[in-house]
């Protein structure tokens, strides 16, 4: 009898001739999360992965492959050649436990045949368990609806039983889908963006734009805690640190006060996209969202995105903020992000911003500055600090 967790995957199982690719990089992802565990066997069988695991105390490695995205979910089970008797003992065994440790007194089996030359149907299988379980435990019932525990039976090459399912947070392997650059400022909204595009198997960078010394180092570091929680997800992450101080400076001093943030927003999408372009990522990501501030109306945002050619992904354009916190502290990126450190937005806030701003009057106001020279400059100025999941 053998312990291994089960991992199992959904969308890249419709993923036709392209699923071993996928399968592949699932698998070296999985490899990857675990691999300063000690000697951990991850392998792909069957359309799904496992882990031979010693006991089932296999905490850690469950915590980790949760994170790799694609992963639908785990279950630490026992495997053994098929054999009826063995099964049903097994089944019994795992019951037990759930009743001494949590004090279970509802259950249901749920049976899966895939070898079909198994004689036993599915139903079957789960009423000749459920009824071995019933005369050998008392003080148990049969709850089909809504059991405290579920024993799950499968036969398939070889028999699995186990009662848990560890939910992961599903997607597509990271690096099945291209590279993108996200726009990373230390609140909450960004780091939330980055993570669901990476989610679907994008590999993200980040960007970061600072007024330093007017804003902190610890402000910066700030924006470097939130890359390395998401390193957690995305195993590695180059984050570039732009000084956008000399930008505002200027704009300032050349242009209405009033345009101070969407002159300035323009300029981040412009040197994100120049930097974008050199290091072969194939979009922008924001945390914007529809009308949370005042420079993300509809008008804003299209002044804002007509800085740019790069095609802009902004997960979060129809979420509201209670429910883009939540995901936060999902992805434990919220206590992070709600220190209380200054962004660089916050050092030339103008009064009144302008809410429904014209591209016309923007592009009037860019044109009095030197919109090329001062991007290459703060590109001069850039600063890149490679960031992975084995920093620490
Ligand atoms: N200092 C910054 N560095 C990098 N990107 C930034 C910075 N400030 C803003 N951004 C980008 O612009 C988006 C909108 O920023 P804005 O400050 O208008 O809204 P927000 O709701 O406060 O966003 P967030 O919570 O992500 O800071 C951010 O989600 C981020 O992608």
């Amino acid at each position: 009898m053998e312990n291994v967790l089960i991992i199992r995957y959904g969308e890249i199982m419709l993923k036709g001739d392209n699923k071993s690719f996928f399968e592949a990089k699932l698998t070296k992802h999985i490899r990857g999360a675990v691999k300063d565990l000690g000697d951990v066997k991850v392998y792909k069988m069957h359309s799904r992965v496992y882990i031979d695991v010693e006991d089932f105390n296999a905490d850690e490695i469950i915590e980790r492959v949760k994170k790799v995205f694609g992963v639908v979910c785990i279950s630490p089970a026992v495997r053994f050649p098929v054999d009826f008797d063995v099964i049903k003992e097994t089944a019994l065994n795992q019951i037990k436990e759930e009743m001494a440790q949590r004090g279970v007194k509802t259950f249901k089996v749920e049976s899966k045949r895939v070898d079909k030359k198994f004689p036993l149907k599915s139903p079957e299988m789960s009423r000749e368990i459920g009824g071995y379980i019933l005369e050998n435990t008392e003080g148990l019932e049969v709850d089909v609806h809504n059991p405290e525990v579920r024993v799950y039976v499968e036969v398939r090459e070889c028999s699995f039983v186990f009662t848990k399912k560890v939910y992961g947070f599903g997607g597509l392997p990271l690096g099945t889908n291209g590279k993108a650059l996200l726009l990373l400022s230390g609140g909450i909204d960004s780091p939330v963006a980055g993570w669901l595009v990476a989610k679907r198997g994008v590999e993200i960078h980040g960007m970061h734009f600072h007024s330093y010394p007017f804003t902190s180092e610890r402000a910066k570091e700030k924006v470097v805690d939130l890359a390395k929680i998401l390193t957690t997800y995305c195993g590695r992450i180059k984050l570039y640190s732009v000084n956008l101080l000399a930008i505002q400076k200027e704009i300032n001093e050349k242009c209405p006060e009033e345009e101070m943030t969407i002159l300035s927003r323009r300029f981040m999408m412009k040197i994100a996209e120049r930097v974008a372009n050199k290091i072969g990522c194939d979009a922008l990501v924001t945390g914007e969202s529809i009308g949370q501030v005042a420079s993300q109306t509809v008008k804003g945002l299209h002044v804002t995105n007509a800085a740019v050619e790069l095609p802009v992904f902004r997960p979060l354009i129809a979420m509201d903020k209670v429910d883009i916190m939540d995901l936060a502290r999902k992805i434990d990126t919220y206590e992070t992000s709600i220190l209380p450190f200054e962004d660089c937005c916050t050092v030339f806030l103008p009064k009144r911003p302008v809410t429904q701003p014209r591209l016309e009057k923007i592009l009037r106001s860019e044109a009095l500055l030197d919109v090329e020279g001062l991007i290459e400059s703060a590109i001069g100025d850039m600063e890149v600090e490679r960031i992975s999941l084995d920093d620490e």
